[in-house]
């Protein structure tokens, strides 16, 4: 039957990697909905931390100062894809330019990685997930069955982000959100505590000329090979 996917008993774990923008967090939902599995939207906890850090002005260079933060502040991804902040919503505030652009430096800091690892690594004990960001493969979740490197030339984030942000009003300039992509990247690849790096177990996939269902039906044969 077109579209069927089969459901098994063996629940799995999966390692979507790769830059900003790739496409982890779309093809990462849909995989999990057709495994009926838990997506852990990592990237989101980082945002979350960041956002407390700007809104309790925390000074953001001093690194003891963000993990005493941490430590007092519970992250929840719900199942509807909404993030809480000790139960304040905080879902689109965390996708603001401001906290987009000082992200990479929250999440530099190895005292912060240390914690955020130890909480993502609790919330995948049951398998059963699909967990995406820049470290799954190479340090959250070194033993996933299934991990993929997402790629797509940095032209083509930057048109697909640009053009998603005029789909809802939002302002944009490519230009721009091209930069901020480059440097972010950098930023993520450049640190020393679990930089973004491609496991070498983990299969690259360049979705520059995919589409979202391609990528998907990619992953999920993957998994039918674990299978
Ligand atoms: N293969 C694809 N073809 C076309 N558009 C895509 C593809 N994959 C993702 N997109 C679109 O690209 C945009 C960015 O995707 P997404 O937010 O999933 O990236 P991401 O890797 O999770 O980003 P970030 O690391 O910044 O959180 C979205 O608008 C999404 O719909
Ligand atoms: N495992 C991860 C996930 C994310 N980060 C940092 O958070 C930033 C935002 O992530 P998005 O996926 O929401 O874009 C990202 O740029 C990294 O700085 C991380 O370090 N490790």
């Amino acid at each position: 039957m077109k579209g069927a996917f089969s459901v098994t008993e063996k629940k799995i774990a999966i390692a979507i990697d790769g830059p900003a923008a790739a496409g982890k967090s779309t093809v990462a939902k849909k995989v999990a909905e057709k495994l009926h599995y838990v997506y852990i939207d990592t990237g989101a906890m980082y945002r979350s931390l960041t956002y407390k850090v700007l809104q309790d002005n925390i000074d953001m260079k001093d690194e003891n100062a963000v993990l005493n933060l941490l430590k007092k502040t519970n992250i929840l991804l719900d199942q509807h894809f909404d993030v809480y902040v000790n139960n304040e919503k905080i879902t689109a505030e965390i996708r603001t330019s401001d906290v987009t652009d000082h992200v990479s430096l929250i999440a530099s800091y190895p005292s912060v990685r240390e914690e955020m690892v130890t909480r993502q690594q609790k919330l995948a004990t049951d398998r059963g997930v699909v967990m995406d960001g820049r470290d799954i493969g190479t340090r959250v979740l070194p033993d996933a069955e299934v991990k993929v490197f997402l790629i797509a030339s940095v032209e083509e984030r930057a048109k697909r982000r640009h053009e998603e942000n005029v789909t809802k009003h939002l302002p944009s300039n490519f230009e721009q959100i091209k930069l901020d992509i480059e440097k972010r990247d950098r930023m993520d690849t450049e640190r020393t505590a679990s930089p973004l790096k491609k496991a070498d177990d983990a299969i690259e996939i360049d979705t520059t000329s995919l589409s979202i269902e391609d990528v998907v039906n990619k992953i999920l044969s993957l998994v039918q090979e674990v299978e």
